[in-house]
């Protein structure tokens, strides 16, 4: 590549003019703009070696297209003030040289000279933030959002009666006053009342069905705890000589609780720990996978009377380790029912009820049977919703089971058809809800103008999560938040110096503020959470934290423990993997960036703050078109609806980075070291003014962009992103997909999202399939691909990928596959049949 940039300092003037070749094959357009370069280059090359752009040293031409990217990026911004219209996106970088060819576009071609040859680079579109933004739908609709609104009840806080009292639902004083004044809990929520009061005294199976945050875990733990002290009073009121605490660890095994996930597992098994330092000589334990399979059967071995497992690994346990004795066990708990068997463990909880049963009949001697052990097992099956496949699971299950609701009023639900049921699942009342919505184009910058407003008041959102649809897009979104870019590079800073009068001054401060992003590669994926220069006001600095199911397990863990326990402000961003009964405190805001792919999930994820009581906001990022139907969607989050007085705000793209970009001066923190107040306050407030909010984030994207095309690492994380977010993207539900219909997505404007200059169509990325737009089927600059409707990972191209040696590829698309199979079963099972089209 040297030698090529020695090679363009000897021009001569008798150097031979170039012919243009004729360009077969691609796409008329690319083939026009290929045409036009060619032209364009004969000129050059006709004109001779004086010509100011090649009278460079080495690399020559590399600068002429550097210049004119930054020529075009100042257009951009010149073209939102009014002073320059943009008609059509730029192009740039069509030709950089190489050792082929002349003009060759996917080839090569001799130049006539002989010596100098260049190649198609990926064309580079760099388009105006604010142009063919399509218009939002919901924006003429009139907000019937009342002037005060009146405050809402929390629907999922402790009970608030004298009357209700841990005591007066059967719980011993010992377990109530340890739960007051150790745990904090003065009186039970209102599903707590209804589950302690029917398992401390029956023994038959139960279906508790209630709200997120409204104290599911200790709704199932603190009954079955209460028994466990019962029948260990009962054995020392018999055989006093046998010490203080009749039951020990080698009693055997009473009650095992299944989770979904290891996170779960290890948050329901430290409640438990809590719970049981009134009673310490009651054991439980944990088997999870991701484990040393060894050091658990050497703990099983010491014995639990209290069992937190994972399906998959507890099933493991009773074919492989003979210490486990399940013939004691008399309450299993199935945690999260419908996520056990959205993740496909029907088969694997078969095999353990089937275990359970067998080894409970096997144990026919009295003798060996503990005195007050009840004579039946009981099932507890906790779920949100009620679905067909959770209904399988409690046919696999329950038997004549009791149904538990947190308002007695849905108690009687024998007339209640199913599909009610299977809506009867609410956000909780006091949860304030918003949307925003957003082009694809406005999403990055947006988003950082959403977080930059959380944060800036200190104390204002201590914690926040923000979802997005898949791992890769959480690792880039994780990088460019850590990164060292900071808006103090961008006008937006309000401790800045005043912008120069004279236009020309202006202009060129602005070039200056274009710092040279750092080089350093995407961050390894040990590294979960660092601080974010970008979204730190100068007052206090943000962590962000990074979770999703490809990270290993003891960094997921610890980045959990991290975040829970952080006492400083914190955002987490994260897949789905956060989602379900995660119980993170003081998280005071959740964003879904990328909706969720169904109603239950977006309910799980906006459960994540306004628990126990507690306020929480909630906003999620809908795109204008068919996305804002989704609103109608929102609106029945909420039990009573609007009848409620419960509403859900809108933004706008523009007003979500007015507020971030452009804070309110008297509301906006000082700079540090700093303060300002009286005239100093109003001549920065008129300063500040005349910057606007869309430079701000003009600026803001161009940055990223760069930043991202600074390292190759950073470029194809960013493209590995954008290109699982399209293939998440058509993983949607069917009965939603009218909303999130990935024939309307447009690809073009949304590579701008991850910063991409590229065309969709052309990406690259090792590991991945080429052509986003003809594998999904969106839109290509504006115009629909010709491959709608094609699976997001066929089998043909699957069975090419590992045919043809290239296992990273395979595997990434044996994953997809898994993923989308694991939904079809699941919709399958939910009454959504087949509508699944991917292949
Ligand atoms: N009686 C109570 N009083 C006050 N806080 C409580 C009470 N019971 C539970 N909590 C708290 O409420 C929070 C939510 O509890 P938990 O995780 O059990 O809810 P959940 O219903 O299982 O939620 P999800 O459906 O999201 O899993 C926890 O922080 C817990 O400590």
């Amino acid at each position: 590549m040297a030698d090529d940039g020695m090679l363009l300092n000897f021009f001569t003037s008798d150097a031979v003019v170039p012919t243009i070749p004729t360009f077969k094959g691609g796409r008329w357009k690319d083939r026009l703009t290929a045409k036009k370069a060619a032209q364009h280059w004969q000129k050059k090359v006709a004109r001779g070696p004086n010509t100011p752009s090649r009278t460079n040293s080495s690399g020559a031409n590399t600068t002429q297209i550097t210049r004119r990217q930054n020529s075009v990026e100042s257009d951009q911004s010149e073209a939102h003030n009014g002073t320059r219209s943009t008609k059509r996106p730029r192009v740039s970088g069509e030709f950089r040289p190489t050792s082929n060819g002349p003009f060759a576009q996917n080839g090569t071609k001799a130049h006539a000279g002989g010596n100098e040859t260049y190649k198609a680079g990926p064309k580079q579109v760099i388009s105006s933030l604010f142009t063919y933004n399509p218009t939002s739908i919901t924006k003429t609709i009139p907000q019937n959002e009342p002037q005060n609104e009146t405050p809402v009840e929390p629907s999922n806080a402790p009970l608030t009666s004298e009357l209700d009292t841990f005591t007066s639902l059967g719980l011993s004083a010992t377990l109530a006053s340890h739960l007051l004044k150790k745990m904090e809990l003065k009186a039970p929520t209102a599903i707590q009342k209804a589950a302690i009061t029917q398992l401390v005294k029956e023994d038959s199976d139960a279906f508790i069905q209630a709200e997120t945050g409204s104290g599911k875990t200790l709704a199932y733990l603190l009954p079955i705890v209460q028994r466990i002290m019962d029948i260990s009073a009962n054995i020392k009121k018999r055989k006093v000589e046998e010490g203080p605490d009749a039951i020990h660890r080698d009693s055997g095994l009473f009650a095992i609780i299944l989770a979904p996930t290891r996170e779960l597992s290890k948050q329901i098994a430290l409640v438990l720990e809590s719970l049981l330092r009134c009673a310490h000589w009651i054991v439980a334990g944990t088997v999870t996978g991701g484990e040393s399979k060894k050091s658990e059967k050497a703990r099983l071995r010491k014995g639990f009377n209290i069992l937190v497992a994972t399906p998959g690994r507890l099933a493991d346990h009773l074919e492989n380790t003979e210490r486990l004795d399940v013939s004691n066990v008399r309450w299993l708990v199935l945690d999260e029912g419908d996520r056990l068997m959205e993740l496909g463990f029907e088969q694997e909880i078969q095999k353990i009820v089937g275990n359970l049963n067998l080894r409970m009949r096997a144990k026919k001697d009295p003798k060996l049977i503990i005195p007050g052990l009840p004579a039946r097992r009981t099932t507890i099956l906790c779920s949100a919703t009620m679905k067909m496949d959770v209904q399988r699971l409690g046919e696999i299950s329950l038997k004549e089971a009791v149904h538990i609701h947190a308002d007695p009023a849905d108690q009687n639900e024998e007339d209640v058809d199913r599909e009610t049921k299977d809506q009867a699942f609410f956000a909780p009342a006091q949860l304030k809800q918003s949307y925003a919505t957003v082009p694809a184009k406005l999403r990055l910058v947006s988003l950082i103008a959403f977080l930059k407003r959380a944060f800036a008041r200190k104390g204002s959102v201590m914690k926040a999560i923000v979802f997005i649809s898949c791992a890769d897009s959480v690792d880039f979104h994780f990088d460019v938040l850590t990164s060292q870019l900071d808006l103090s590079s961008t006008p937006a800073q309000v401790d800045e110096p005043s912008p120069p009068s004279d236009p020309e001054k202006q202009s060129e401060s602005k070039s200056k503020s274009v710092r040279l992003p750092p080089q350093s590669n995407p961050t390894t994926l040990t590294v979960t959470h660092a601080p974010s220069p970008l979204l730190s006001p100068t007052t206090h600095t943000v962590t962000t934290y990074r979770l999703h199911g490809s990270l290993p397990q003891a960094l997921r863990t610890s980045t959990l423990a991290h975040f829970t326990t952080s006492t400083t402000p914190s955002l987490l961003i994260a897949t789905d993997v956060a989602s379900r009964g995660l119980d993170l405190p003081n998280v005071d805001l959740v964003i879904e960036f990328d909706p969720a792919f169904a109603r239950e999930d977006h309910l799980h994820r906006i459960g994540r703050t306004a628990r126990a009581g507690r306020d929480g906001r909630a906003c999620i990022f809908l795109m204008p078109g068919c996305e804002e139907g989704y609103v109608d969607v929102l609106k029945g989050d909420r039990k009573d609806g609007e009848a409620a007085g419960l509403y859900i705000s809108r933004q706008d793209a523009d007003e979500v980075l007015k507020k971030g970009l452009q804070p309110d001066p008297s509301t906006s923190q000082p700079a540090k070291g700093g303060s300002w107040s009286g005239s100093t306050a109003k001549s920065k407030t008129t300063r500040l003014d005349k910057i606007s909010y869309a430079d701000k984030a003009t600026q803001l994207q161009l940055d990223i962009e760069r930043w991202v095309l600074a390292s190759p690492s950073r470029l194809e994380s960013a493209r590995r992103a954008y290109q699982s977010h399209i293939r998440a993207y058509a993983t949607h539900v069917a009965a939603e997909r009218k909303f999130f219909d990935i024939k309307e997505l447009h690809l073009g404007h949304l590579a701008k999202a991850f910063a991409l200059r590229e065309r969709p169509s052309g990406m690259k990325v090792p590991g991945l399939r080429t052509g986003v737009g003809r594998a999904v089927g969106g839109k290509v600059d504006g115009k629909k691909d010709k491959g709608v409707g094609k699976g997001v990972s066929t089998r043909k191209e699957t069975k090419a990928a590992g045919g043809g040696g290239a296992g990273e590829e395979a595997e990434e698309a044996a994953k997809m596959r898994k993923a989308v199979r694991a939904r079809e079963k699941f919709m399958r099972g939910a009454g959504g049949a087949e509508e699944f089209n991917l292949g």
